[in-house]
């Protein structure tokens, strides 16, 4: 089960008593682990009184499971004992390995699922060309498929690489293309010839770039790729557009569209990475009386809205979509026009994962000093790509980009995703199911290419139950069986019943 232990002084390493936007801010950025879905004891001392009450209550808004020190709760290989963050290794200065090794402790979900795959396949047929940010969690993804007798390689965009990850990927039989000084067309030229000597049959893509550079300037692999197994919202949208317009070469699986990828990657893993790395970046009650823009009330936006709301934000919702906004309602969040709270905004965050969210205009009507951030996923989401003159320091965490004849705004992330480029992404738990459902995806197009077209395909919802059972039983908690299951009889009415109960 997975257990941590929160003491008070773990809770307090720099801040005053039971200051959970503190605790939480250093346990997410050091530890990568998941706050969401875990379970923490609670000592005594935190637990008492009215502070202790407090951090219960924002904990459980924050998805964790709060049990108390002395409970009969199991304990197994995930529990951690952590008395203090500084008990854990800090996942941002360990080793390739090191890191490595700590992800994989926590990643059994696709050990199982990569496991399943070779014991059905033979792994040795299989090349297989990963476009990920490369950090120790997709690492682990390869390294397993590789373990297992796959040909793996992988390329990763200069700003989301971790060198010691990809030298130790490399030691372990990975060929890795990725190098932080790439200038755009190098990056490009790496890619291809990722392509060209793998020649793979399978791609594992996030954002659906690297296999439409495959489909543009590659077009006879189409004829040897058995699919494609998309990560993400953005990347599954670019595949939707291409099967409608009839140029899509090649069966695609939208993994980014099963419940164990965006119940969990986008509603949980996101918010809660990017609000600590937020914090990170500008201190652990950044949030507090902020006044908060949050663009895209999809999962991302939401899981992002309610944790920032729990650290005193006040946060208004702004979605193109009627339905969207009515759900931000009834979760008590006010929904306006985007261009009526830019003026009043302390902070604007995208969370669309659509070009141009933030255009110049926008930019033009917000205060100096207001913090600008993408929490989505699409280049230029923020429409940068309009200034010519940004700032000196775009490739820094925080940065100052002058809008010409407009105000002075703080940028965080140059732009870029924030948890990925200024943090360490996804939690290493929640990056354990998406990855276990991009190995459900390989393991059903290796099972059916034969009869697939060229179309986008969701996966059947048993393999995400499948999933689901396996993660619930690695930490300890099972499902209810029904013996007497009615739910799919439409002979039983209402007029059946024996004693002529109406409902
Ligand atoms: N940073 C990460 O680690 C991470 C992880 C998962 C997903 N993502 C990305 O986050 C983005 C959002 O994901 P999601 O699953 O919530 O997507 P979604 O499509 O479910 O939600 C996006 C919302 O934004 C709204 N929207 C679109 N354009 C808008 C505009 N111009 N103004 C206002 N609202 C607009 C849509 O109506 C929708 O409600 C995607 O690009 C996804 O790929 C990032």
């Amino acid at each position: 089960m997975s257990q941590q232990h929160i003491s008070h002084s773990d809770a307090s390493a720099n801040a005053t008593s039971c200051d959970f936007a503190t605790w939480a801010r250093d346990y997410s950025q050091h530890t990568n682990r998941s706050l969401a879905g875990s379970r923490f004891i609670l000592t005594k001392t935190l637990n008492s009184g009215s502070t202790g009450c407090a951090f219960e209550q924002v904990a459980q808004e924050w998805g964790m499971n709060i049990v108390q020190a002395d409970s009969p709760e199991d304990h197994n290989n995930f529990t951690a004992h952590v008395e203090s963050t500084a008990v854990e290794p800090d996942l941002r200065t360990s080793s390739g390995k090191q890191a490595m090794d700590l992800a994989q402790q926590h990643m059994p979900v696709l050990k199982k699922l990569v496991d399943q795959l070779s014991h059905e396949h033979d792994m040795r047929q299989l090349r297989v060309a990963m476009c990920l940010i490369l950090e120790p969690k997709t690492a682990i993804l390869a390294r397993l498929l590789v373990q297992a007798g796959a040909q793996v390689g992988i390329y990763s965009g200069p700003e989301t690489l971790n060198t010691r990850v990809a030298q130790q990927l490399e030691s372990e039989g990975v060929t890795v293309y990725a190098n932080p000084a790439w200038n755009p067309e190098e990056a490009k030229q790496a890619a291809l010839t990722l392509l060209d000597t793998l020649k793979p049959n399978l791609i594992i893509d996030d954002g659906a770039s690297f296999a439409r550079l495959a489909a543009r300037e590659r077009p006879e692999l189409a004829a040897t790729l058995i699919g494609v197994a998309e990560e993400t919202t953005s990347g599954v949208r670019a595949f939707d557009a291409m099967e409608i317009d009839q140029v899509l070469p090649f069966p695609v699986v939208a993994v980014n569209d099963s419940l164990m990828k965006t119940g969990f990657d986008n509603a949980h893993g996101t918010g809660e990475t990017c609000i600590t790395t937020i914090q990170q970046l500008l201190g652990a009650h950044c949030f507090q009386d902020t006044a908060l823009t949050v663009i895209g009330f999809g999962p991302v936006g939401r899981g992002f809205a309610r944790r920032a709301r729990t650290l005193g934000a006040q946060v208004t919702i702004c979605d193109t979509d009627p339905r969207a906004c009515l759900q931000a309602v009834f979760e008590g969040f006010p929904t306006r026009d985007l261009k009526d709270t830019l003026p009043a905004a302390d902070m604007v965050i995208s969370a669309t994962g659509v070009y141009h969210t933030v255009n110049l205009t926008h930019m033009h009507s917000m205060r100096d000093g207001t913090i600008l951030g993408v929490i989505g996923g699409m280049a230029n989401e923020i429409a940068l790509d309009n200034i010519p003159q940004k700032c000196s320091q775009m490739n820094e965490p925080v940065s100052e980009l002058h809008i010409p004849h407009g105000p002075h705004l703080t940028l965080l992330a140059g732009g870029n995703g924030i948890n990925y480029t200024a943090g360490g992404g996804n939690p290493i738990e929640i990056m354990d199911l998406s990855f276990a459902v991009q190995v459900a995806a390989l393991k059903w197009l290796l099972e059916n290419y034969r009869t697939l077209d060229k179309k986008v395909y969701r996966l059947p919802d048993l393999v995400d139950q499948q999933i689901a059972l396996a993660a619930l039983s690695s930490r300890g908690y099972e499902i209810s069986h029904s013996e007497d299951n009615t739910s799919n009889n439409w002979q039983v009415t209402r007029f059946d019943q024996p004693n002529g109960t109406q409902y």
